[in-house]
């Protein structure tokens, strides 16, 4: 084991950080700043020819703002757009059309930037981020920017890590780092003395791996991991143990890459009537969930009431402001409003500060821990859901000030995604667990989760991992298991041997509803792949570039064929998903696929992860004479594809070009040939029959 030095993992991080946010940017800001309004809005990230058809004081004292159409261009719905609530937004006034380029581009630093908070057919609703912001008159238009809130949050958190001196390292830090070794362990963890003794299990259907998984993360001191491979019930697992560590009086925070893996857990935690608090903007929150969110319940506890009073004065100088356009008696109005906000915020913050102290458990996204609310507040557990798709700088946000964290995640699933090039990975960590080479050149790039550096560090003595699936049928998950998860994985009963036929409507039994797995193996060169620029997605109805990417027309009508044979046996559209690597396969399946079966999902095998469906089918796109497989070469990427479906796995592909890709996807066609229900289809009439 060779500790990592603190100072030059956070400088490295902040140079990676830097790398990607720069690419992050630049994606947007080229698109924003070499394209006209109506370019962006056919691009589905700007919407023009809005004014405003009201103003309110919403949280935090913020001015909302409502947009719609301008009536002057008949008003009404507004039309099909790509803005979603909780994008980040520039409100701005609308240039002519023959505005000349650059005074497009000073438009674009003018306006006031803000966070959508609803977005419905005739209105758009803005949460504008500065308080004092005249709101442009006349003709508006709004346009996406680019999220840097989170990556200022790590920033700041790595900024703060490169400072530390070795005196101020907490011994959490230490092993995190390998400057200290985990506590050892006793051989019981059911041992009171030493263990944490009997539990009295709240859920009593947990198996053993689940059961063995809590006991190990509650008795760890520093560090535990719990590895849950596809359907393992890795969430289902964290539930029990914040239940477990909650009834020991024990303070949490818990916390997750993104808003949907937080929102899963308060669903989930719900029902045990437990007292939570969501922190984060609520916009970006599940309906569900809004009960909990911490700028509700500073609108309904009992201590809410003092803030109440002088929102709504601050709702009537919004409103007057609106009436007059006197420019002196606006400006007094500003000056009324900019003291208001000072005694608003005061008590809202006396409020905060009383219910956040009080909860037991907080939730909040990695990057939503790291606000004023959480500054000072200690914890004696962090527990981070989905550790494996998070940035390992994301998970220092709050673990700086940790004592004790839970990391679940699947470190052979995919890591986040990243967009510079640098800071992607070139394999130097593997995923299965070797060790760094050397602490001045980690080799550690942004794909390296935290996940993986421990694992690499301190390796299986700090982990558990979940056995028992409860997604896919034995026959599908024989592979990952075998190739990733050592042939550890066991299908639950009530799932291992499921079939389509069996689906609790009526499915005819065919060739295809009575497999799980069917492959049709495209070998022989006469279903080849096309390198398709972004024309592709003009025609899907996207106008975004796509740069380039890879296509198989031919294998795009199997699939349609495929999911033809499976509705006309009974199988709702519903049920299916098509998943494939490639963003022009995926353009193609939609044209082909969308109207015909207006229910079926379709999804990049990455946008995929975390879910599943009753039946998958996996189109692999790649055959051509060279044998290139391009980033299919990734096994978390295949790993993730072949364990979304429940009952059905069809795999289409050409397992000459793709057999020869790396020994792993040679082991899969030979997998699939042994295993599945094999077909060699026949080209020559399949664009004929998929109309
Ligand atoms: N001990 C158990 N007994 C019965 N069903 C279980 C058990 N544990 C989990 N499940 C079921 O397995 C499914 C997957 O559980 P959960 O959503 O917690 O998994 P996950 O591992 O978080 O998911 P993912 O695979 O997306 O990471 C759920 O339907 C859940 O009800």
């Amino acid at each position: 084991m060779k500790p990592t030095d603190i100072p030059t993992f956070a400088a490295n991080q902040l140079t990676l950080l830097d790398a990607e946010l720069k690419a992050e940017l630049e994606e947007t800001s080229l698109l924003v700043s070499q394209s006209s309004p109506t370019a962006l809005q056919r691009a589905g990230v700007a919407i023009l020819n809005l004014q405003v058809s009201s103003q309110r004081t919403g949280l935090g004292g913020k001015t909302v703002i409502d947009l719609e159409l301008d009536p002057v261009v008949g008003g009404g719905d507004i039309p099909e757009h790509g803005i979603r609530t909780g994008d980040i937004v520039s409100v701005q006034e609308q240039p002519s059309g023959s505005a000349k380029k650059k005074e497009k581009n000073e438009l674009v630093k003018k306006g006031a930037d803000g966070v959508v908070l609803k977005v419905s057919p005739g209105t758009v609703a803005v949460a504008l981020d500065k308080e004092e912001v005249d709101v442009p008159g006349g003709k508006l238009w709004l346009v996406k920017l680019a999220n840097d809130v989170t990556y200022k949050r790590m920033n700041q958190t790595m900024v703060r890590m490169q400072k530390l001196t070795d005196s101020e390292y907490t011994p959490f830090m230490r092993v995190l780092f390998g400057l200290g070794s985990p506590s050892p362990l006793p051989a019981d963890l059911s041992n009171s003395d030493t263990g944490v003794g009997k539990i009295e299990w709240i859920d009593s259907s947990l198996n053993g791996s689940q059961k063995d998984a809590i006991r190990f993360a509650m008795a760890s001191r520093e560090i535990a991991l719990i590895h849950g491979p596809p359907g393992t019930g890795k969430t289902h697992t964290l539930i029990e143990l914040i239940l477990q560590i909650l009834q020991r009086k024990l303070r949490l925070l818990v916390c997750g890459p993104s808003n949907i893996s937080v929102d899963n857990i308060i669903e989930r935690l719900a029902p045990h009537k437990v007292p939570m608090i969501r922190l984060g903007h609520p916009a970006r929150l599940l309906p569900s969930v809004l009960n909990h969110s911490l700028d509700v319940l500073t609108r309904t506890s009992d201590a809410a009431a003092i803030v109440q009073d002088i929102r709504k004065e601050m709702d009537q100088k919004q409103a007057s402001i609106r009436k007059t356009r006197n420019g002196r008696e606006r400006r007094a109005i500003y000056g009324d409003l900019k003291e208001l906000r000072k005694e608003f915020r005061e008590r809202e913050r006396g409020c905060v500060d009383n219910l956040v102290r009080e909860s037991k458990v907080v939730l909040a996204t990695l990057h939503g821990a790291g606000g004023f609310h959480l500054k000072n507040q200690q914890f004696d557990v962090i527990i981070i859901d989905e550790a494996s798709q998070a940035l390992e700088a994301q998970c220092w946000v709050p673990l700086l000030a940790a004592s004790k964290a839970v990391l679940a995640g699947d470190h052979l699933q995919l890591p986040p995604t990243i967009k510079s090039v640098n800071s992607k990975s070139k394999a130097k960590v593997s995923t299965e667990g070797t060790k760094f080479e050397d602490k001045k050149s980690p080799g550690i790039t942004l794909e390296t989760t935290l996940f993986d550096r421990l694992l690499a560090l301190h390796g299986e003595q700090i982990k558990r991992m979940l056995t028992t699936q409860y997604r896919m049928h034995e026959k599908i998950m024989a592979f990952p298991s075998k190739e990733l998860y050592d042939s550890k994985l066991q299908a639950a009963d009530s799932v291992k041997t499921r079939l389509l036929i069996e689906l609790p409507y009526e499915v005819r039994e065919t060739e295809d509803t009575k497999e799980p797995i069917v492959f049709y193996d495209t070998q022989g060169g006469e279903f080849p792949e096309k390198t398709e620029d972004e024309e592709v997605g003009k025609k899907a109805g996207k106008g975004m570039s796509l740069g380039e990417s890879k296509s198989n027309e031919l294998e795009a009508s199997l699939v349609k064929l495929h999911v033809r044979n499976l509705v006309d046996a009974g199988v709702k559209a519903e049920d299916i998903a098509v998943v494939t690597p490639y963003n022009a396969q995926l353009a193609i399946l939609s044209q082909l696929l969308k109207e015909q079966f207006p229910g079926i999902e379709l999804g990049s095998v990455d946008g995929f992860q975390g879910r599943e469906k009753e039946a998958v089918i996996v189109s692999l796109v790649r055959s051509n004479a060279e044998h290139a497989v391009g980033f299919l070469g990734e096994k978390r990427r295949l790993n993730v594809a072949m364990t979304r479906p429940k009952r059905h796995l069809c795999v289409i592909g050409d397992s000459e070009t793709v057999g020869r890709g790396n020994k792993f996807l040679k082991r899969w066609m030979e997998f699939l040939e042994e295993n599945a229900d094999l077909r060699y289809p026949d080209p020559s009439d399949i664009l004929e029959r998929a109309r």
